[in-house]
């Protein structure tokens, strides 16, 4: 196809929605009531529409409000044009960011999250005009299936009182806060949908706790790889006293302290591979994690690494270095775990099984029977594009819910102080 015939960005519409989530406990406190998300549409004038999905919060939100209008005119096809006119828009842009845990914050992290945001969009519609899936696009699906591991939490029943209004409908999972809940967690999620593998959110209990519950999981578990993250909140001694007691137990540990040279300590001190979405976040963290070896798994995340390609050149750095390749999520939809799953098809060495907070998660914009899950594992959906189609009823529910529902950014600590108002945000707590 000449560049003259590529379909052209007429208009961008950002629609943003909250869902419905549990009280999910993490270093940083708990989950709110509703997650927010924001749904994009990319129209062509080719009457092509590409999809994607980005956080939802003011200060995403804000930043691409203020880029969109930046790629009228542009081919779906002109990634490096579309790189450099969001990063124009932004120009001196106040860095941004979702969550402490998913490290620190940078104008180039600011940038490359809202190009990935439109990135995603324009790989949807260049797969729906050529006929091709957005893996295919990425250089071809190495694995037809993309395994997931299970997310487990800590979490209470219900949220705190005051934390919602009395129609608020609660899940049914019940509360998690030891061992067994744990266990008993894992094994329905394992039932429910075939997962090979487990991840425990740590740093929220004392890490001796932590462990606890690891054994626990290999006990029940005998033969599913486990992760722990305590997401930083681990001093170095404290992770130098926990691993030894993980090695063996564990594929890797996640995050255990937090920065590259922490990060190096306690690397030296154990046999455990450390994994990390906190610390090499960003290519330029790379060099310093490089140079003194403080990880050996880097979780990818196309949301602020800045999309497909960005995630294409940090697999190509994680070769590079010898390091492993895995996915980290936070709260997301179907067009993002869309997106997911074909990146994670077209990336020969991600061959961890990725996260996702997908079973967290009871509502979605997409119709339903793309995504279907086997053996924890989701096939690549579609046969163009990313392969979903938004639910326009179910993306207006969610919107007037959004409006509704009062929360416009993430804040854990807030959430957290409704049960406990001495709450302390401790970095690290243990
Ligand atoms: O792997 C991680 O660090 C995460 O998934 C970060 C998320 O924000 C998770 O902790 C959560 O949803 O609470
Ligand atoms: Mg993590």
């Amino acid at each position: 196809m000449g560049s003259t015939s590529a379909p052209k960005i007429t208009e961008v519409v950002i629609t943003p929605v909250a869902v419905l989530d549990p009280p999910l406990l993490n270093a940083s406190g708990v989950h709110q009531p509703y997650q927010l998300r924001a749904v994009i549409e990319v129209h062509t004038d080719a009457g092509i529409t590409g999809l994607s999905e980005a956080y939802g919060d003011d200060p995403t939100l804000a930043n691409l409000r203020k880029a969109a209008p930046a790629l009228a005119g542009l081919s779906v096809f002109d990634v490096n044009g579309l790189t450099s006119r969001v990063a124009l828009a932004l120009g001196k842009v106040t860095p941004t960011n979702l969550t402490e845990l998913v490290g620190r914050v940078s104008r180039e992290k600011t940038v490359a999250q809202t190009v990935g945001a439109f990135e995603v969009a324009c790989y949807d519609a260049q797969g729906r005009a050529t006929g091709q899936r957005v893996c295919d696009l990425l250089g071809g699906a190495v694995r037809e299936a993309v395994p997931y591991s299970a997310y487990l939490f800590y979490r209470w029943a219900v949220h705190p009182d005051g934390a919602t209004g009395p129609d608020y409908p609660d899940d049914d999972w019940g509360d998690a806060l030891d061992p067994d809940g744990i266990v008993r967690q894992a094994r329905r999620l394992v039932d429910t949908y075939g997962f090979g593998s487990l991840k425990l959110k740590g740093g929220v209990f004392e890490p001796e706790a932590e462990a606890e519950a690891i054994e626990a999981l290999r006990e029940a578990f005998p033969e599913h790889p486990l992760r722990l993250d305590p997401n930083a909140n681990w001093s170095v001694a404290t992770s130098q006293r926990i691993a030894p007691r993980l090695e063996g137990l564990l594929e890797y540990l996640e995050d255990p302290t937090g920065g590259n040279p922490g990060m190096a300590e306690v690397a030296r001190s154990t046999s455990l591979p450390l994994a990390t979405n906190m610390c090499v976040t960003a290519f330029e963290e790379v060099p310093e994690a490089a140079r003194l070896g403080s990880v050996s798994v880097v979780l990818s995340d196309h949301h602020y690494w800045g999309g497909f390609r960005a995630s294409l050149k940090l697999a190509g750095i994680c070769e590079t270095f010898d390091w492993g390749m895995s996915m980290h999520s936070n709260t997301h939809l179907g067009i993002s775990l869309a997106a997911m799953t074909h990146l994670a098809a077209a990336v020969p060495n991600l061959t961890y099984a990725c996260d996702t907070h997908s079973p967290w998660t009871r509502e979605d914009v997409i119709q339903p029977g793309a995504l279907v899950w086997d053996k924890g594992s989701l096939a690549v959906p579609g046969s163009e594009g990313l392969g979903v189609e938004l639910d326009r009823d179910a993306l207006e529910k969610l919107h007037r819910q959004y409006l509704e529902c009062g929360v416009r950014s993430r804040d854990d600590l807030s959430a957290m102080r409704l049960k406990d108002p001495a709450w302390e945000r401790l970095n690290p707590r243990f």
